[in-house]
């Protein structure tokens, strides 16, 4: 239950009134209050000593102590009509503000949408030294349903879920720097994991009998990172009104993001920051809740490439009622199980503030911080640049690497924001004029 004195009944859930201004202290009880969570929560988002160091060292190899990022709280977020506060880990300023103000802007459109796939990760396993690879696909082919059988014989959970392997693909690479291959894909159904392990299971129990179908040698048996089995999109619809700035339009800040996008859907180097920007918004829930954020920056990128020149992963176009409207396609293998989201506990902890059921949830709402974070960027930089909103923000950090401590780190942050000079020279000779 949310406490009405911090998100009264107006007001939506996810929107707490100035949290920006608070100390980080109190900044937490009014998220753990709006989100009614338990004291356990609560300290497990606080950090501080939140991953004991006896879990550190059963999570990795070698553990000799933790690293630390702040964790922030994105507010505003309407995804398929429910309200979510969104916690994000990362080093970079200006990320949760602009997501937080993007979905602010969305909330006016009705806030975002957001549909997935079922969640099915692909396996491959290699087979090499063929004479026939049409034959051996052939016969893999044939042989299905005891593959299908084979692999979901062990674990039991999944099948009970409702998941388990529920197809097979067969790929033929006639030439190779080794000769000719066939990779065989398995079609798994994960439920709520992110289903590395699941799949590489699958793949190593196979390989004996792809071994006897194929008349080949099995190599590689690893899941595949292009979860293109495993899509989700977000959408957003933003009344032309919604956008207006100081000195432009809604519909010049529309027609100018439509543009700005047109370059990284047609030009490599652009798609490239372009998709930075959206993995500015998907990476930091991706690392809160323990998933794996490799796998998602793999996935990613390939699926941005899958037509053979990498483009952008969002469109923006005007619609007939002269509205913004943005989708975001990209694969999202996340989990709510399995991997370091169930051994962190604040991990755990950033799921129950997102107050999420199932991974396919979690997908759709990471899906829409990042298209929010793309609408940032574009919208800043078809505008007034990226500079003034970002280096406002940034400009602690410079204070703080000046040598500013407690009120000074907001005084000198201040000072050389509004001299227009955002430098470390800056912010020491800042820091030596007194109060
Ligand atoms: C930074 C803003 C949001 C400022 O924008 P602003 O107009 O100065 O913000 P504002 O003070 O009017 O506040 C508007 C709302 O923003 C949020 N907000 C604003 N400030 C804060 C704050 N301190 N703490 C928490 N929330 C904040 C908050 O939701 C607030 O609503 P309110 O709470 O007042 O009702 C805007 O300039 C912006 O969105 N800029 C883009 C920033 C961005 O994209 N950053 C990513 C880093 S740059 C990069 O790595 C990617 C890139 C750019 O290369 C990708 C690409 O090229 O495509
Ligand atoms: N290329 C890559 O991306 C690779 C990634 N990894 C790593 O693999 C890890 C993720 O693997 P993953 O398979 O998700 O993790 P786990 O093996 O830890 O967890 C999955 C298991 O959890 C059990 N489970 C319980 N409840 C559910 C449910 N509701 N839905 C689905 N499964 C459930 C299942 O069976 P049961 O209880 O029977 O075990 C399932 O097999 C990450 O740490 C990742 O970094 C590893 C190799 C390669």
């Amino acid at each position: 239950m949310s406490d009405p004195s911090v998100c009264p009944e107006n007001e939506p859930f996810s929107r707490i009134k100035g949290l920006r201004n608070m100390a980080p202290i109190a900044r937490l009880d009014a998220v753990a209050q709006a989100a009614g969570l338990d004291g356990p929560t609560v300290d497990a988002l606080a950090g501080s000593g939140a991953l004991p160091l006896e879990i550190a060292d059963g999570m990795i190899e070698n553990v000799i102590g933790r690293f630390e990022l702040p964790l922030g709280v994105a507010t505003n977020f309407q995804v398929n009509g429910q309200d979510y506060l969104v916690p994000m880990a990362v080093e970079e300023p200006s990320v949760v503000a602009a997501a937080s103000y993007m979905a602010k802007l969305a909330r006016q459109g009705g806030g975002f949408s957001a549909s997935c796939t079922l969640p099915i990760m692909r396996a491959q396993v290699q087979v090499i030294g063929l004479s026939d690879p049409f034959g051996a696909r052939a016969r893999l082919l044939a042989a299905e349903t005891r593959l299908i059988a084979k692999a979901n014989s062990k674990d039991t959970v999944l099948i009970g879920l409702g998941g388990g392997c529920q197809g097979i693909e067969v790929e033929v690479f006639q030439t190779s720097p080794i000769g000719p291959m066939v990779v065989l894909h398995l079609l798994v159904d994960v439920r709520d994991a992110m289903g590395a392990n699941t799949v590489n299971s699958m793949a190593e129990m196979l390989a004996p009998d792809v071994e006897e179908i194929t008349g080949g040698t099995v190599r590689l048996r690893i899941l595949s990172n292009l979860a293109d089995r495993r899509v989700v999109t977000a959408s957003v619809r933003l009344p032309a009104d919604v956008l207006t700035t100081n000195t432009l339009s809604g519909e010049e800040v529309a027609q100018g993001i439509v543009e700005a996008c047109a370059l990284a859907l047609i030009d490599p180097y652009r798609a490239a920051t372009h998709n930075k920007g959206i993995m500015n918004g998907i990476d930091p829930v991706v690392l809160a809740t323990g998933n794996d954020w490799r796998a998602i920056e793999a996935g990613a990128h390939a699926y941005a490439a899958r037509s053979g020149r990498y483009s952008s992963l969002t469109t923006w176009e005007i619609d007939g009622d002269g509205a913004l409207v943005g989708v975001l396609e990209m694969p999202m293998a996340l989990g709510i199980v399995g991997g370091a989201t169930r051994t962190h506990p604040a991990a755990q902890a950033a799921l129950k503030l997102m107050k999420i059921g199932s991974a396919q949830e979690l997908a759709q709402v990471t899906a829409c911080v990042g298209l929010a974070q793309n609408l940032a960027a574009l919208r800043a930089l078809s505008t007034e640049g990226i500079q003034r909103g970002h280096m406002a923000l940034h400009a602690r950090n410079i204070a703080i690497t000046a040598g500013a401590t407690g009120a000074d780190v907001d005084r000198v942050a201040k000072a050389i924001v509004s001299a227009g000079d955002v430098s470390v020279e800056a912010a020491k000779q800042a820091l030596e004029i007194p109060d």
